[in-house]
């Protein structure tokens, strides 16, 4: 299934000069959501997963869906503030702004096999900071999974030595 039809661009969101890849038509299309979440899955291709780590907000739509199936926990990051219990901070620069993640310090456990799971690799700022926040807790990152790659953006520079996916390229 062509998932193109089911992200829409929208111009000058949410700061003047950024076109926004808004995901939420195919979430909205109970075909396009299945056809993307195997999607996602199949590029897994069977690797062992302990955990799946998923970034605050759009991060956490597939990535507690994709845990289910791969028979690994979830592990939230969210932004600064945001997580009860003991955490490690990182801060990074994104397509438009600075901001700081978090994720609980027993999260991962040291040797765990971790996918981490986003909606967009823009900047590449959000995922190098989740794969420095799993690295510091001892987790091996095995693979990092994306919906939707801005390619023209070269986030994947920011992640070098890191296996990386996604469903659709722009
Ligand atoms: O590669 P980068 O330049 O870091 O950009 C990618 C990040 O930007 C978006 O999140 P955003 O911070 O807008 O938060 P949201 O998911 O809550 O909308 C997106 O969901 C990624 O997490
Ligand atoms: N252009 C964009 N569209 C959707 N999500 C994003 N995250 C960072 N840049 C983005």
């Amino acid at each position: 299934m062509d998932l193109h039809p089911f992200v829409r661009d929208i111009q000058d969101f949410p700061e003047p000069g950024v076109v926004f890849k808004d995901i939420t038509p195919m979430f909205n299309d109970p075909k396009a959501l299945n056809a993307a979440f195997e999607g996602l899955l199949d590029l897994v291709n069977g690797k062992p997963v302990d955990k799946v780590v998923g970034m605050e907000s759009r991060g956490f739509f597939f990535a507690p869906m994709l845990a289910n199936k791969l028979g690994a926990g979830f592990v939230p990051v969210r932004k600064k503030g945001k997580l009860p219990y003991t955490t490690l901070s990182e801060t990074y620069d994104l397509e438009y702004g600075t901001d700081v993640l978090e994720i609980h310090t027993d999260a991962i456990q040291k040797g765990e096999k971790v996918l981490i799971h986003d909606d967009v690799l823009a900047t590449g700022g959000t995922a190098s900071a989740v794969c420095r926040l799993v690295e510091k807790l001892g987790g091996e990152v095995v693979q990092c999974n994306f919906l939707i790659i801005l390619d023209f953006l070269n986030g994947k520079d920011k992640l070098k030595g890191q296996e990386i996916v996604s469903l659709l390229n722009y």
